[in-house]
């Protein structure tokens, strides 16, 4: 497999600022491969994206922090995103994925590497299988660290996937809204699903993320804006943004993270949604330890 490259080098600055503190919840990295290699079983093969790169970036976009989640292309090794993590500062936290047998002594090895969360992954295109038993098996034994659960799907699965949701016994994060059909418009079949999902379900947040990989109509988004600015709306409590950088598969597609950072305020329009969407939010699930105890979740 030829190694891709689905970033831009020099992404422009956004016109748009976000405040001190702004945590960037949705990032991975690559490698570097020649000391974490990708999985046998990884389905691309991307070029290496370095913490440092990330780090980079997440300076000339304005953001503070950034929560780098286990891309599927390391599989259950976890090194290159504890890495990451290491080399932040303190400046990140991370989403691991796991195998279902792993022991309590490294779970509190990834804890102390800063991981606070796994990933279900059932997107047929980047994994073999997603057992939703085992996947329970593991949501109940991360439920007493006070991790949460991330799960990314796509609306075409979202109804027979209700069961497991509701079986999950901590807070669950859906990637990118369960990916519903923007071209649908705001009062589409999809996302008034995933709304009734979140109405029937205080534990269930999602990331406002994936404009890249969602709008149909491309840059600036509009067609997005207009479907999911309602949703933080209506939950402010339970949402949170990530740019996605290195934005996996995405090689025919490349986005420029500036202007992704731009959709930030027309999604989330007063200075209090964007903090609770940049820095509460995302404080209460991956720096709890910042916050008083009455505003944990
Ligand atoms: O990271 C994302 O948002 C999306 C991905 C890749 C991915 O999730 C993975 O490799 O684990 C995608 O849709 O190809």
């Amino acid at each position: 497999m030829s190694r891709t490259q689905t970033w831009v080098d020099a992404p422009s600055k956004p016109h748009w600022t976000p405040p001190p503190g702004a945590v960037d919840a949705h990032v991975h990295v690559f490698g570097p491969e020649a000391q974490f290699p990708f999985s046998p079983k990884a389905k691309y093969h991307p070029e290496d994206a370095t913490p440092e790169m990330l780090f980079a970036l997440r300076d000339h976009l304005g953001f503070s922090r950034n929560v780098i989640v286990q891309a599927s292309c390391h599989g259950t090794d976890n090194e290159a995103t504890l890495n990451g993590i290491a080399k932040s500062n303190g400046r990140a936290r991370g989403v691991a994925v796991v195998d279902p047998d792993i022991g309590l002594d490294d779970l509190k090895t990834l804890h102390a590497g800063g991981i606070r969360g796994v990933r279900f992954n059932f997107l047929k295109r980047l994994v073999d299988n997603a057992p939703k038993d085992k996947f329970l098996e593991i949501a109940k034994k991360i439920a007493p660290l006070g991790w949460h659960v991330v799960v990314y799907f796509e609306a075409d699965i979202l109804e027979e996937l209700v069961p497991f949701l509701e079986a999950i016994p901590t807070i669950v994060v859906v990637d990118h809204l369960g990916r519903p059909d923007i071209a649908q418009g705001p009062d589409g079949a999809d996302i008034t699903r995933f709304k009734q999902l979140l109405d029937e379900h205080p534990t269930i947040w999602t990331k406002v993320s994936g404009a890249e990989r969602l709008s149909p109509m491309g840059p600036p988004f509009d067609d997005f804006v207009e479907v999911i600015r309602p949703v933080v709306e209506r939950y402010p409590d339970r949402v949170l943004w990530g740019t996605d950088w290195p934005h996996p598969n995405m090689e025919h597609r490349i986005p420029d993270d500036g202007t992704l950072v731009d959709v930030i305020p027309r999604i989330a329009p007063t200075a209090e949604l964007q903090r609770k969407l940049l820095i509460d939010n995302p404080e209460r699930l991956y720096w709890p330890e910042r916050l008083s105890g009455n505003e944990r979740a």
